[in-house]
């Protein structure tokens, strides 16, 4: 039997990179997906290619630094599908290494509306509606090893993925005796179009992040961060609550 078997999942940030290795992964286990990015193109070509491979998946624009987005975004699954069963925030974007002397009002706010206040957003919508229906659920955030230590990034970044550490720590202590299960992947350097999203680049910052990237044994792949994704979305991590799995091939345990 598939892990996943007639469960409705929302994936963020599902257009491309480790959301579009979840989704497709999910919908294989037999999950109907909410493919859910603002690259609309991205996100219809990933929900072709899961129905294509016998899947049930429907592509929905979504700007997780909108309020309204976000929540009806939760809402178009329990409409189309009829339930919400898991919530997969992984939408994100990097800053450009900057540290704190560097760092603008404007940049921090628009990594912190991304990566963390989309991230509380759609976790407040998600927990009220199993609450408010005596359901039960689950969350799996993507934050980053950027949470757990202060060298992989910048300080906008690694404060917002601190942030969801948090985030995931006290949301899995609050619900517990509820049925709502959340946790957190830490993904290390993984090869996916994060790139894209680093802007006004730090020279200064990416000289001493860079420091401690050149510890890392590899990059991952995202179908090898899609496989932890599942652990923590499925019964096979029943017991497994509030905590962050790091996957990273080793590189943060050298420090
Ligand atoms: N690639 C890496 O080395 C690592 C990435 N991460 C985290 O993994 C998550 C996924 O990123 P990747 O797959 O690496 O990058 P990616 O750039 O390949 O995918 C990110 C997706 O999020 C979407 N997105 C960005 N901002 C959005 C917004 N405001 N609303 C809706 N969708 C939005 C993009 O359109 C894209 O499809 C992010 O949260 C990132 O911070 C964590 C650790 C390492
Ligand atoms: C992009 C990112 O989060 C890392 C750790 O490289």
């Amino acid at each position: 039997m598939a892990k996943l078997d007639g469960k409705v999942a929302v994936v963020t940030g599902a257009a491309s990179g480790m959301g579009r290795a979840i989704a497709k992964l999910y919908a294989k286990e037999g999950a109907k997906v909410i493919v859910a990015d603002f690259n609309m193109e991205g996100a219809e070509a990933v929900t072709a290619e899961i129905i294509d491979e016998g899947g049930t998946a429907k592509a929905v624009s979504v700007n997780v630094s909108d309020k309204d987005q976000v929540e009806k975004m939760i809402e178009t699954a329990i409409s189309e599908y009829g339930e919400l069963d898991i919530l997969v925030n992984n939408a994100g974007i990097m800053d450009g290494f900057e540290p704190v002397g560097e760092i603008t009002d404007e940049k921090w706010d628009q990594i912190f509306d991304v990566n963390t206040k989309g991230v509380m957003r759609a976790m407040r919508k998600a927990v009220n509606y199993w609450m408010e229906n005596e359901k039960k659920g689950v969350i799996v955030n993507t934050i980053s090893t950027g949470g757990l230590n202060g060298a992989h990034a910048g300080v906008a970044y690694g404060a917002s993925k601190h942030a969801v550490v948090a985030l995931t720590k006290n949301t899995g202590f609050m619900y517990a005796k509820n049925g709502i299960r959340v946790n957190g992947i830490a993904p290390g350097a993984i090869e996916t179009n994060i790139g894209s999203s680093m802007k006004d680049v730090s020279d200064f910052g990416m000289q001493r992040a860079g420091m401690t990237h050149g510890l890392s044994p590899r990059t991952g792949q995202p179908e090898e961060v899609a496989e932890a994704a599942l652990f923590l979305g499925s019964e096979d991590s029943s017991f497994v609550n509030g905590t962050v799995l790091t996957v990273d091939g080793g590189w943060t345990s050298a420090f």
